[in-house]
């Protein structure tokens, strides 16, 4: 029997996930799962030897209580003080501590030093937790593993937001009640679209005044363009905030006890929200309608969902990333946060049910990925996503894709080959750790000891498979750094250790000035690294003027014909290298715009001296000769040349390259990039005209303009070079009363008036013995 048949709608998300055969006995999870049957598997290609990534009944037994999920939001949406409660109604933690409480503790999720004083975020923090609940329609008790990650708001951290998605297999966005779809929900939004990652929406602070959730969910509509309908109503607005009416199960949920830790569930809906209800419920059937065959055919013959038939509806929309089930609450009040647990139970994927990939390295790239399974004794696949300088030493934090991870097996690094030994495996609490022996596929665990980069994959050496990494924005400042006091070792050490936990971070040493240059996603960012080094590793730095990190790239295929050759005493060096470099876009999954081709034939470059040429490339990237900034976004092509028997080296070609590539510079017409950031402004509206003058004046763009409730927003386009001092001229302009936040979109050819004058100054600043 075909799958979608069975399914009665189209198979798109995960169809290859259910292709893999698993007991449909155990349905003990809300919705009635969808699970394949064993006939599915003869779509699958025969297999010489038996399948091992069939899902066994244990292996099924344990996925449908797993979950992982993300918490992902703007800024102080409250995400923090969300997981806190989370942690402690699960019972992870005996007590609530407040961001920025006055009890001096601070957050669990925040175990930075540096976190718990600036009130923010900074890496993500995995933890997992058992939530037991009841099942409403079979009544019986349940018990969820669940794996959070906590990641930072602010959009200079934006790379562990990325990561977290990347492991993730569900989210919870959660929104303010007032402020609804800020700038860094977008961002957000797109990074959950970007890996397929399904989510529930959550509007926290339904305790503050002008609290509006229907405006909100208007919002995640329009906005975000994500039809999406509430699932619940509040009872109570503002600060009589106590509860909400579950629109699915019909029924009222209420807290009580020590900071909310009872649930009370009441059968009936207070008689004065019965219309409201009512009305929010019909408007949740329309909406799933709209995105489910199934309640769209019942809607057709006028006839209402039952109770199961609605919540598998909103499980399938919502697993098809078609649907956003919306949620309300008050992390602060404690109200509202264990309906939501539950919400993640009934409506986010289990690890079989998110489609997970792998590229195998032995075919061509263009093979297509290989499915993995998440069954307990296929081969090991796991994905080191975070790496963690801890008080026990080097932690490096992986998802088990497939097969089993035990502690003293011996591991292999896809990208290095290098094999190690697992010395202890840990599960994750914040900063604590809870040794364990071995952990399953679809599970996230920490392991000590082992050297590698974030982002590298880890297999049993059975298999080549990669997964593919992860999507890398463009640093956008820069800031150079001055060691005081005498040379360490601890400076390079320091630079190294948070090159490998960050890719977003990048470090080069200016060959001009001999500055050490670091760039990354904002000020913020770098001042966090700079305090780091100072804090853990005892570095004392000054920084230059923060600099926005222009870049250089080509706009037209130029071609090189290049012969390096030095015959001075002693032994020559010959080399010569033809081909082409052109433009090259990012790959829209990695943002990897940069590309070596080889496409020598015959032994006119034997193979020994092609890396010589690549890292010439690379050489010739890290200066362009137009601004003196790093060159992006080109490809290099060899197709041909020349060698020498005896004068020919690894150093000639390098250096060949370099001179190739400088030749063909020029007559790709270079031109200067700058950083576009995407800016979004909120004012009362009278400042209205004032907030559009202002972003003119920074030569910004409106893309968008909206004016609700006296409240003005508009989000526009301006180079980051342009945005310096905006923050105190829109404080000036507002009386104090706009906001901004930006976020990095994406590089840009600058306007010929700022080329030429980037081109003088650096020409001014190149010693005439090197003009
Ligand atoms: N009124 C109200 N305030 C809340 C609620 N939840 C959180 N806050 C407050 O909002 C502020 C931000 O909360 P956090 O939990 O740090 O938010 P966050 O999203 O984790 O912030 P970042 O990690 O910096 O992105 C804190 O002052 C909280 O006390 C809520 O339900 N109602």
């Amino acid at each position: 029997m075909l799958l979608s048949r069975w399914l009665g709608r189209p198979c798109s998300y995960r169809s290859s996930r259910l292709a893999t055969v698993f007991s449909s006995t155990l349905s003990n999870r809300w919705a009635s799962t969808a699970t394949a049957l064993k006939e599915d598997v003869a779509e699958e290609p025969a297999a010489s030897e038996p399948p091992k990534h069939v899902l066994t009944e244990q292996d099924m037994k344990r996925l449908n209580f797993q979950r992982n999920i993300g918490v992902s939001a703007h800024i102080d949406s409250g995400k923090t003080t969300l997981t806190e409660r989370i942690l402690f109604y699960t019972g992870r933690i005996g007590d609530i501590h407040e961001v920025r409480g006055r009890d001096n503790v601070g957050a669990k999720m925040d175990s930075m030093d540096l976190e718990r004083e600036k009130g923010i975020t900074i890496q993500s923090a995995a933890t997992f937790c058992d939530w037991e609940t009841t099942n409403p329609f079979s009544k019986e008790k349940e018990k969820y593993a669940i794996n959070i990650i906590d990641t930072p708001g602010h959009v200079d951290f934006t790379i562990e937001v990325e990561r977290a998605l990347r492991v993730l297999d569900g989210a919870i966005l959660v929104l303010c009640a007032v402020a609804g779809v800020q700038s860094q929900t977008t961002t957000v939004d797109r990074q959950m679209r970007r890996y397929n990652v399904p989510r529930i929406s959550f509007i926290n602070k339904m305790d503050r005044p002008g609290a509006n959730p229907w405006r909100i969910v208007n919002q995640i509509r329009t906005k975000l363009r994500m039809p999406a309908a509430a699932v619940q109503i509040p009872i109570g607005v503002e600060d009589e905030f106590k509860g909400v009416v579950d629109l699915v199960n019909w029924r009222s949920i209420y807290n009580d006890g020590y900071k909310g830790i009872e649930v009370i569930v009441k059968d009936e809906i207070p008689p004065d929200l019965l219309d409201l209800a009512k009305e929010k419920r019909v408007e949740l059937i329309e909406q799933l309608a709209e995105v489910d065959e199934e309640i769209g055919d019942l809607l057709l013959i006028d006839e209402e969902p039952t109770n199961q038939q609605l919540n598998d509806a909103i499980r399938r929309a919502t697993l098809g990333l078609k649907f956003s089930p919306v949620f309300l609450g008050s992390a602060i009040k404690n109200t509202a946060v264990q309906p939501l647990l539950d919400g993640v139970c009934a409506y986010l994927p289990n690890p079989s049910e998110a489609e997970i990939v792998a590229h195998d390295t032995t075919k061509p790239v263009s093979a297509p990925p290989v499915p993995l399974y998440p069954a307990a004794n296929a081969p090991l696949v796991g994905l080191a996503f975070k790496l963690e300088e801890g008080r026990f030493g080097q932690l490096t934090y992986m998802r088990v894709y497939q097969g089993t991870l035990k502690k003293a097996n011996v591991i292999f690094n896809a990208r290095t080959d290098k094999k190690v030994k697992v010395p202890r495996l840990v599960r994750m609490h914040s900063n604590e750790m809870e040794d364990i022996e071995s952990i399953g596929p679809g599970e996230i665990c920490a392991i000590f000891g082992v050297e590698c980069s974030s982002g590298d994959t880890f297999t049993d050496g059975s298999t080549s498979f990669s997964m593919t990494s992860m999507f890398v924005p463009e640093p956008v400042i820069s800031l150079a750094l001055k060691l005081n006091g005498k040379e360490t070792p601890n400076f390079a050490r320091a630079l190294n250790r948070f090159k490998k936990e960050d890719p977003t971070f990048r470090v080069h040493l200016d060959q001009e000035s001999k500055e050490t240059i670091i760039s990354g996603m904002g000020e913020l960012h770098l001042e966090i690294y700079v305090e780091r080094m100072r804090r853990e590793y005892n570095v004392d730095c000054t920084t230059g003027k923060p600099q926005v990190a222009f870049r250089e790239t080509v706009t037209k295929r130029s071609p090189f014909n290049f012969t390096h050759k030095k015959q001075t005493g002693g032994s020559g060096q010959f080399a010569r290298v033809i081909g082409y470099i052109e433009p090259m876009e990012p790959d829209p999954e990695t943002g990897v715009d940069v590309e070596f081709v080889n496409q020598v034939m015959g032994g006119n470059i034997p193979s020994n001296f092609i890396p010589g040429v690549e890292r010439g490339f690379h050489v010739a990237l890290e200066k362009g000769t137009l601004s003196g900034n790093p060159i992006s976004g080109v490809r290099m092509v060899l197709q041909d040349g020349a060698f020498h028997a005896v004068d020919s080296s690894e150093l000639a070609f390098r250096l060949a390259t370099v001179g190739a590539f400088r030749e063909a510079y020029h007559p790709a017409k270079p031109v200067v990039l700058e950083p576009i950031m995407n800016v979004e402004v909120v004012s009362p509206a009278e400042f209205q005209s004032t907030v559009i003058g202002g972003i003119n004046t920074r030569r910004g763009t409106i893309v968008d303009s909206e004016i609700r409730d006296d409240e003005f927003s508009c989000s526009a386009e301006v180079a980051l070079n342009d945005m310096f001092g905006y923050s105190n001229q829109l404080r000036g302009s507002t009386q104090g009363k706009g906001e901004f936040s930006m976020e990095y979109k994406n590089h840009m050819p600058v306007i010929p008036p700022l080329q030429k004058q980037l081109e003088e100054e650096y020409k001014k600043s190149i010693p005439a013995a090197k003009k």
